[in-house]
Parts: structure tokens; sequence; C-alpha cells
């Protein structure tokens, strides 16, 4: 593992990697965002996912979330949101919502695909092993996500019991099956055979039993994405039926963008922190 940047940010540290990944095939690179608690005891950690078009980057240098994670004693993981680089596919006319930047967080079963699209098992089991075994972080994790990634971050955490704490998610691609995005990705990930979406897709496993734990969504409802790709009241009908308590909270005049985010992120963060003993 290569350390790649090293910013100081509110008495902890904003840090770059760059790490050969298994699971994916190719070189990745993270950031994690470790609070000055973390010098002398482990902290709970966040893994955040963003959406698409994403990097690492992103969520770092636009949601403002260092300021409250600092008082809080919290760490944040932020990995990319596909495989990148030489060999890796990426769609025939480089969309921005399907291969780079589009992983959709699940393990791709079709050609050319599943030779590196497998960010499930990179964003459930090796990024997890790694950052445990090298930062001063505990068994505490929440995890959360925007758009693509709030929907990783729900779906993750409804597929892995007791793994996680909590989960959020802001303007989440709530039912993936059934939205443009989604089938988009879905169809060339995991094939034309519906039934395999069903295993990735959060209001299908909550319809199916999947146990709850603590969640939280935040949508702006001047979100133009809200009525096509989104579909909250999918996912809010799925809870609501399967008795999980599910956290909703609609905000009027607010949009996709990390203007939207930074504007709730400390009520995201302080919900965690309620979960992970903070
Ligand atoms: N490029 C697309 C959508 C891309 C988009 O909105 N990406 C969101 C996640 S779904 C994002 O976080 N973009 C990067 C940023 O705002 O920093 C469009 O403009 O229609």
């Amino acid at each position: 593992m290569e350390n790649i940047s090293n910013n100081r940010s509110f008495g902890g540290w904003h840090k770059q990697y760059r790490h050969y990944s298994s699971s994916l095939n190719c070189e990745m690179r993270f950031a994690i965002y470790l609070p000055e608690q973390a010098n002398s005891q482990k902290v709970p950690v966040l893994y955040w996912l963003s959406g698409l078009t994403c990097t690492d980057e992103n969520f770092m240098q636009k949601a403002g979330a260092q300021r409250l994670a600092s008082q809080l004693g919290l760490a944040i993981v932020c990995p990319d949101t596909s495989p990148r680089g030489e060999g890796v596919a990426d769609a025939d006319d480089a969309a921005y919502d399907l291969g780079l930047g589009a992983g959709f967080y699940v393990n791709a079963t079709q050609a050319p695909w599943s030779s590196h699209y497998r960010m499930y098992d990179y964003v459930v089991d090796e990024l997890p092993a790694l950052i445990e075994q090298h930062f001063p972080v505990s068994d505490k994790r929440a995890i959360a996500g925007h758009s693509m990634g709030g929907h990783g971050a729900l779906m993750i955490a409804l597929k892995n019991p007791g793994r996680y704490l909590s989960a959020s998610a802001f303007a989440p691609i709530s039912h993936p099956s059934q939205c443009p995005w989604g089938q988009k990705a879905f169809a060339a990930y995991l094939g034309s055979d519906r039934e395999a979406w069903k295993a990735y897709d959060t209001v299908e496993l909550i319809k199916s039993g999947a146990k709850g734990l603590p969640m939280r969504v935040d949508q702006g409802e001047s979100d133009l994405f809200l009525a096509e790709q989104l579909l909250p009241q999918a996912l809010r009908a799925a809870a609501t039926d399967a008795g999980i308590a599910l956290s909703f909270h609609s905000h009027p005049g607010y949009d996709h963008s990390y203007y939207f985010i930074a504007s709730f992120i400390d009520e995201q963060l302080k919900f965690h922190a309620s979960h992970l003993g903070l």
C-alpha cells in the first residue's frame, strides 16, 4: 500500500493511498480521514460510497464532513466508484452511467465486466480488511453514500447483517431494477435475467425479508433525478410493509448536488454517531 497524499484537517489527517486490489484485479486509490483521537485509540469508521462519475475525492473535498468527524472521533473511508486503469472495460461510448465511475457496487457476472467489476466484494470484504489491518479503527462500522452509492450503502448493509451498526443515504437510486440508470447497469453487469438483479436491489431485498438496521435517507425535493431515477416512494413503502425503521427526511428546494449533501451531512454523521457509541 502506497501513501500518495497527506493533508492536515481539523487536527486530524486526510490521506490518500494506492494499492493493488485482488477483488478488482487492478490498482485502486482510496481516501481516509483520521481524526486526532485515532492517535491514542481505535475509532469507529464510516464508509462513504459516492455516486456516478465520482472518485475518492468528491466527498472529501465537497461535503465538509471533516469538522464534525474530528469532534466525534470518527474515521471516514472513501473508495473509488469503479475499477480503473489499463485493461479495465468502459462503456463503448464512454457513457457516465456505465463502466468507469459507475460500478454500482455489484459483482459483475457478464463479459467484459466480470474480470474487474467486483465492487461489492471490494467494499464489503477487501477494503475493510485492509483498513482494519493498517489504521487505528475499531470494528464499529457504518456505511453511507450518495445516489448510486446511497443505494450501494443501503444494499450492502441489508445484505450483511451485523457488519454495520447503521446505514444512510443521500438521494439513493432506491429501486435500481425499476429505473433507467439501474436497468442499464444491471443488464450489462448481471445479464438479462432480472431474477439475478434482485440480489442487489434494496427494495427487493427488503421485500424478501432482509433484516433491518437503523437507516436514514435524506432527499432533496428539487432533485432533477427524483421522479425518473430515484423512486424513494418504493423504498419507503417496502420498509413500511416490512416493519423496518427508515428515518426519511425530505428537504424542499434542495437538488442532487454536493451543496445538498454539505447542508445535511452533519445530521447523517450525528445519526451514525448515536449508533456507533460516540
Ligand atoms: N453527469 C450526470 C450526473 C452525474 C451526477 O450528478 N453525479 C453525482 C452523483 S450521481 C455526483 O456526485 N457528481 C460529482 C460531484 O458533484 O462532485 C449528469 O449531469 O446528468
